[in-house]
């Protein structure tokens, strides 16, 4: 059997705060990620997704544990070309074109395609542009171009369309899409939801440096099962709903209360028999909500009651 595209074994990374305190910013890590899936890397501000990152690209040491990419050591696997990465910040040449940085950095890949990566990257029309006058997200889209030039077979993609419009994000996953189509692993940390849950195969959510759901998308909502029912009621019924077993959260917004529930049915049967709630609906819980509700940072409305 060929190894896993990564390995990562109870991976530890410490650094020292401004206090001058020691903390774990990886805290134990395992991961495998097999040939061909597409990994979405979730989790809030400071969970760790970088830090994982940067040790699995070799750019970092872990503190413990062990980094595997196709096994062999990081560093190898990168200097091979057999994975590239998409950073946040990466140097360009502000006054070269975006043709002209495409085939200096292929002229360092005997083989590569400029011409195809350039069309594949949808950066066909912009060949002429400086790279000073293109976009955040065009610039991304350079990023990612330079990355398709060693034909690499792990992609990894740090926050990779940050910057990017909506149509200009659905056509870089578009692209993404096919090349994962032809067998290239793909992982991106992402704190958009909704790619997670359109482009992903698999769900990895980390926090504290810990990874606190890892499934596919339906797995990971379905491992935090629970439906939202909301409607119009008044606060006193409301209070006493909110303290039963079934409810995990409540929270009013727009005049309507949300209750999180485990078993919505029973929830109705009580909303409907106990109270004068009015306009009912029950929703499945987004994943958004579920990763709110695992990294226990559910977000309260200001200026509205939550129980
Ligand atoms: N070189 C460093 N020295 C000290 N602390 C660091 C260093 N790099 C990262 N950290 C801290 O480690 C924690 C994890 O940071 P990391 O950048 O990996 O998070 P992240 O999940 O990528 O966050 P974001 O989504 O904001 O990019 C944070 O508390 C961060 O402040």
């Amino acid at each position: 059997m060929s190894p896993d595209a990564v390995r990562l074994s109870a991976v530890v990374k410490r650094f020292t705060d401004a206090k001058g305190n020691r903390f774990s910013a990886v805290d134990g890590i395992d991961l495998r990620i097999r040939r061909g899936e597409i990994l979405a890397f979730l989790g809030p501000n400071g969970a760790g997704k970088t830090t994982t990152i940067d040790m699995l690209l070799g750019l970092t040491r872990p503190d413990e544990g062990t980094v595997e990419l196709f096994g062999r050591e990081p560093q190898q696997a990168v200097r091979s070309g057999q994975v590239a990465a998409v950073l946040q910040t990466g140097g360009l040449l502000p006054d070269l074109t975006v043709e002209a940085t495409v085939r200096m950095l292929g002229s360092l890949h005997p083989g590569s395609d400029p011409d195809a990566v350039l069309v594949r990257a949808g950066l066909d029309k912009l060949r002429s542009r400086r790279v000073a006058e293109c976009s955040g997200g065009e610039q991304q889209r350079l990023r990612f171009a330079l990355a398709l030039l060693s034909g690499p077979e792990l992609l990894v993609l740090d926050e990779p369309t940050a910057g990017m419009d909506v149509g200009a994000r659905r056509d870089f996953w578009a692209t993404v899409r096919e090349d994962a189509a032809r067998g290239m692993t793909v992982m991106f940390a992402t704190h958009y939801m909704e790619e997670a849950d359109r482009f992903a195969d698999r769900v990895v959510m980390i926090d504290g440096g810990r990874v606190v759901a890892d499934g596919s998308v339906s797995d990971v909502r379905s491992a935090l099962s629970g439906r939202t029912v909301s409607a119009r009621l008044d606060e006193q019924a409301a209070a006493t709903l909110a303290d039963s077993p079934l409810v995990r959260s409540c929270t009013l917004r727009g005049g309507r209360y949300h209750f999180d529930t485990t078993d919505s049915d029973a929830l109705l049967r009580l909303l409907i028999g106990r109270t004068a709630a009015t306009e009912i609906e029950v929703t499945p819980r987004s994943l958004e909500e579920a990763f709110m509700t695992i990294t226990s940072r559910h977000s309260r409305t200001a200026g509205e009651g939550t129980s």
